[in-house]
């Protein structure tokens, strides 16, 4: 298959990215290395908030560090905001951010520390630093001056997004930002995601939920064993569950499931109830009622639920696995 070539005016564009890790040696080793990418291709349209999704071991945290020169690709060719990360490195690399997994930090700096040496690495003077500013769009203000080693989990995360802002890059990566992290401070995390992404700032992001990428992201990405899956704007991707569910109680139990070509699943409850996965392109809710009503049964109450993002996720991971 032919691969477009690195587009110029995405914030990100990965063509045919392959990763072989060098062999650990150990005892059942992979005499070859592990393939963790297998020749992945998209691109990151600038101003969006991208989700790359994928189960554990998937290749998402290869590809990041790769973005962040971390790790050397195999093959292939990255490019960030239309610099190639091998021949425009110092360009490339002063126009992304990176929020990486592990929080490090030296724990007997202060925040603005923090802040000021990684100015310094990026060779900002003095004045055209941003540090206060940066405290305060992350709420830190009042902890500029303590040891990082006495924040909270969450006031840590913020600082690593300060961090990843000083040099004001228009694309901004975060691996994982909410593991581990309670539900409040998870909420203020995607609220500071999103603050910056109205401000501009094209943002790509990995999670392992699957309800925040659908409520988030504008486009996703899946990665399972190192390929591309998926990559579609969130509401193409939702609709490809193709799956509705319809609870009806009864007004006694049903001898029989009604039958129907577009009907996946129907299970009898044994309450009176009876739950039916139907396809809703060919059917919907008002056709099954009448059906259950023309076999002389009375509908006392329905509920329905659509098929989300995870029913999606779901399918297209087992579908990908039995390719492999
Ligand atoms: N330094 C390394 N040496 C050898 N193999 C590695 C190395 N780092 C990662 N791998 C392997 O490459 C594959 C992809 O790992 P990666 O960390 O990129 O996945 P991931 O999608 O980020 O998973 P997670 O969500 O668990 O972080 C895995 O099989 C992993 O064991």
């Amino acid at each position: 298959m032919s691969t477009p070539p690195v587009s110029e005016n995405a914030a990100i564009s990965i063509r045919n990215v392959v990763k072989r890790y060098a062999p650990s040696g150990g005892p059942g080793s992979d005499k070859e290395g592990k393939l963790a990418l297998k020749g992945v291709s998209f691109d990151v349209p600038q101003g969006q908030i991208f989700g790359l999704l994928g189960p554990n071991g998937a290749g998402k945290s290869t590809l990041i560090n790769i973005m962040a020169g971390m790790v050397m690709k195999t093959s292939g060719e990255v490019s960030i905001w239309g610099f190639d990360i091998d021949r425009q490195r110092r360009n490339a690399s002063r126009a992304i951010g990176i929020v990486p997994q592990e929080i490090v930090f030296d724990p007997f700096f202060t925040p603005y520390e923090v802040l000021e040496n990684q100015a310094g690495l990026y060779g900002i003077a003095p004045p055209a630093r941003l540090t206060d500013q940066l405290l305060a769009d992350v709420h830190l203000t009042d902890k500029a001056r303590a040891y990082a080693r006495t924040l909270s989990g969450g006031m840590k995360r913020r600082l690593l997004v300060a961090k990843a802002m000083v040099h004001q890059p228009p694309v901004l990566v975060l691996d994982e930002p909410t593991a581990g992290v309670d539900v409040e401070l998870r909420r203020q995390l995607w609220e500071l995601v999103k603050r910056l992404n109205d401000e501009g700032v094209t943002v790509v992001l990995t999670t392992h939920y699957l309800e925040e990428a659908e409520q988030l992201c504008d486009r996703i990405a899946i990665i399972n064993h190192g390929a591309l899956i998926a990559n579609k704007p969130t509401r193409e991707l939702v609709d490809m569950a193709r799956e509705k569910v319809v609870v009806l109680t009864l007004d006694r139990e049903p001898q029989a499931c009604p039958t129907h070509p577009a009907f996946i699943k129907c299970v009898r409850g044994g309450d009176q109830k009876i739950e039916i996965t139907y396809n809703k392109d060919r059917t919907n809710a008002g056709e099954i009622m009448a059906l259950v009503q023309a076999q002389g049964l009375g509908i006392v109450d329905v509920t329905t639920r659509e098929a989300d993002l995870e029913d999606v996720f779901v399918r297209l991971t087992s579908e990908a696995a039995l390719a492999v």
